[in-house]
């Protein structure tokens, strides 16, 4: 099926929603067959039940902010050794899973969907996060996308190029991942309060699309979901709960719904056991979510200016503690029975300069090189471009489908909380305050126009990977960070930030060209980007903070005409 949503008509119609539901959102046939009353109504018990545990949950993080900007680092937990020390297992790996040597990742939009599931990846991550700015209209017709993706009729026409884009054949394993739980959907209020973001992208997915996957996809398993940016093993243990109430719902199996969690947040790093613990009947691995585990090292930190990160591009993997958290990350999983996967290379193929392409492509093939050599059973790949080069890295694994009984790691169960705390080295640079700046102003102007994951100097940038940019200005600003490289001594200032502000929009103003500058938001990003940078206390998250920006009401007036 085509998606064609109709054209903008206020007052035309209302969705059919139950008792204490209400859709804020643009109406629209189309988007009408994915909010139709029983899906909400589904959303809205998976609300109920479990708002109150979110809710504590989130405490819970606001509560460990305040340890730590008083001064407490993160450490495992003592009263959960049993569980670290334990001899038990997660449930087997289901088969159509096994191999899951690279996955492709991208936004839910319709022909990056198509090209992804063709690409010869063998697991397709589908982005409600990171990658997608969730707009109403990212959000509805992502979720239309994957039900004609899952139910195999998904098409494009590509006007411009007269190209018809349909599904292969033989196509990747369809993997999920929904917001985090952090982040509200404005859009639909249950109760009178705006729903839990993740739960409506999880919600609605698995009402329209698990019968069908389970039987053409997951051989029997599934629903496939990844899980970002939790804190806490409390935070799996409501998405346990969360897959049970589905499984009920759906009359399947306990167990069949699988997911894969993010270990994307420092506190997160001391809790993986604990993590597959709770989920050990629903999960399918751990993921290194490197970008967003940079972020919350400096999040984490904000207070602690004797642990200020380098410049950006100098975190990478070959730094202490990145190389401590992924080689016990593959421990933990292997250990527990299930994958270990790598992690996104920000690197993408540059099409107009061969030697800048060629060495794009190597510091990708060594960067998954390293991964499978660790013991990684599988890696992401953010382009189509980039597949061939890690399918060739893993090659490594020869004929089996992942590492998982061969490379125990048992040499990484000696890695310390000081190991994976290590502060990380390098040089501050005005370079550095630059780049943050022009890359975070441009990351948000893409966002508040719709796109969560841009092209910027040759390097993939989502949310994520932006979230850096914001944190390290904020942190160098707060902290007065002398900067190396001139033997001056400057130090960043808000009058310094002040100054590269300005000069960094005249340079990307004559990046982008005038005309796409003055119609594009990078006014408005600057400002949002400017007053987080330099507000008195660091926001938790970018995309929440400037959230409001991109919802959309419906004329509630004109839809009760
Ligand atoms: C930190 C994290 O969370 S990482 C995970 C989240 N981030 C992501 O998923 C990023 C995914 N990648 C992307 O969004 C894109 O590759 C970008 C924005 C980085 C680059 O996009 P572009 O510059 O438009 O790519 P480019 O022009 O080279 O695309 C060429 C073709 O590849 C396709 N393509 C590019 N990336 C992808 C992808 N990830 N999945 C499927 N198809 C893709 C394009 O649709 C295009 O197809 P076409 O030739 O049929 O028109
Ligand atoms: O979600 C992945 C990350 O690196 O962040
Ligand atoms: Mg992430």
């Amino acid at each position: 099926m085509e998606l064609e949503t109709s054209v903008y008509r206020p007052n035309v119609a209302v969705y059919d929603s139950p008792d204490g539901v209400e859709v804020r959102g643009r109406y629209d046939q189309v988007f009408a067959k994915i909010l139709t009353r029983d899906a909400l109504g589904f959303v809205a018990e998976l609300q109920r039940e479990f708002r109150g545990h979110v809710r504590y949950a989130m405490e819970c993080r606001r509560e460990a902010k305040r340890r730590y900007n008083s001064g407490a680092v993160p450490g495992f937990d003592p009263s959960t050794k049993f569980i670290r020390d334990g001899e038990w297992v997660c449930a087997s790996v289901p088969p159509s899973v096994a191999d899951r040597r690279v996955e492709i990742t991208g936004p839910v939009e319709r022909k990056m969907i198509i090209n992804a599931l063709n690409s010869g990846a063998k697991v397709f991550m589908a982005d409600f996060e990171d990658a997608l700015s969730p707009s109403w209209e990212n959000l509805m017709r992502g979720q239309v996308n994957l039900k004609d993706a899952v139910d195999g009729s998904i098409t494009f026409h590509d006007k411009a190029r007269n190209k018809v884009y349909k599904l292969n054949d033989q196509v990747a394993k369809l993997f999920v991942r929904p917001r985090g739980w952090h982040l509200p959907e404005a859009h639909i209020l249950i109760d009178g309060e705006p729903a839990i973001g993740c739960l409506v992208d999880f919600g609605l997915y698995f009402f329209h699309n698990y019968a069908k996957f389970r039987q053409t996809q997951g051989s029997g398993f599934g629903p496939f979901f990844y899980l970002p940016k939790m804190e806490h093993s409390r935070e799996a243990k409501i998405w346990n709960s969360v897959f049970e109430r589905a499984e009920k719902m759906a009359g399947i199996e306990r167990g069949s719904i699988r997911a894969t969690v993010l270990i994307e947040t420092l506190p997160a790093v001391f809790q993986m056991n604990e993590i597959l613990y709770e989920l050990r009947d629903h999960s399918v691995g751990l993921n290194c979510g490197r970008w967003d585990y940079i972020f919350s090292y400096v999040k984490t930190f904000q207070a602690h200016p004797d642990r200020l990160l380098p410049d950006r591009v100098l975190v990478g993997m070959g730094q202490h503690f990145m190389r401590s958290y992924s080689d016990l990350l593959i421990r933990t999983c292997h250990k527990r029975g299930v994958h270990a996967m790598g992690g996104m290379a920000a690197q993408i193929p540059i099409r107009d300069d061969p030697k800048a392409n060629e060495m794009a492509l190597d510091l990708v093939k060594k960067d998954k090189l390293r991964e499978v050599r660790a013991g990684h059973d599988g890696t992401w790949a953010a382009h189509p471009g980039l597949i061939p080069i890690c399918m060739d890295a893993f090659s490594h694994m020869g004929n089996n489908p992942n590492q998982i009984k061969s490379m125990k790691r048992d040499d990484a169960s000696a890695i310390t909380e000081e190991d994976l705390l290590q502060i990380p080295r390098g040089v501050r640079t005005l370079e550095g305050l630059r780049l943050n700046t022009r890359v975070g102003i441009q990351y948000l102007a893409a966002w508040l126009t719709g796109s969560g994951s841009v092209p910027l100097y040759n390097l993939m940038e989502d949310a994520a990977t932006a979230e850096i940019s914001r944190v390290q200005n904020w942190q160098w600003i707060r902290y007065g960070v002398e900067l190396d490289g001139d033997g001056l001594g400057v130090r960043v200032s808000k009058e310094l930030f002040g100054r590269v502000v300005e000069e960094e929009m005249e340079r990307v103003e004559k990046e982008v060209g005038k005309d796409k500058f003055k119609k594009g938001m990078y006014k408005e990003a600057c400002k949002m980007f400017t007053k987080q940078c330099t507000a008195a206390e660091l926001d938790d998250f970018l995309t929440l903070a400037v959230y409001d920006h991109i919802v959309a009401h419906y004329p509630i007036n004109a839809s009760r005409l």
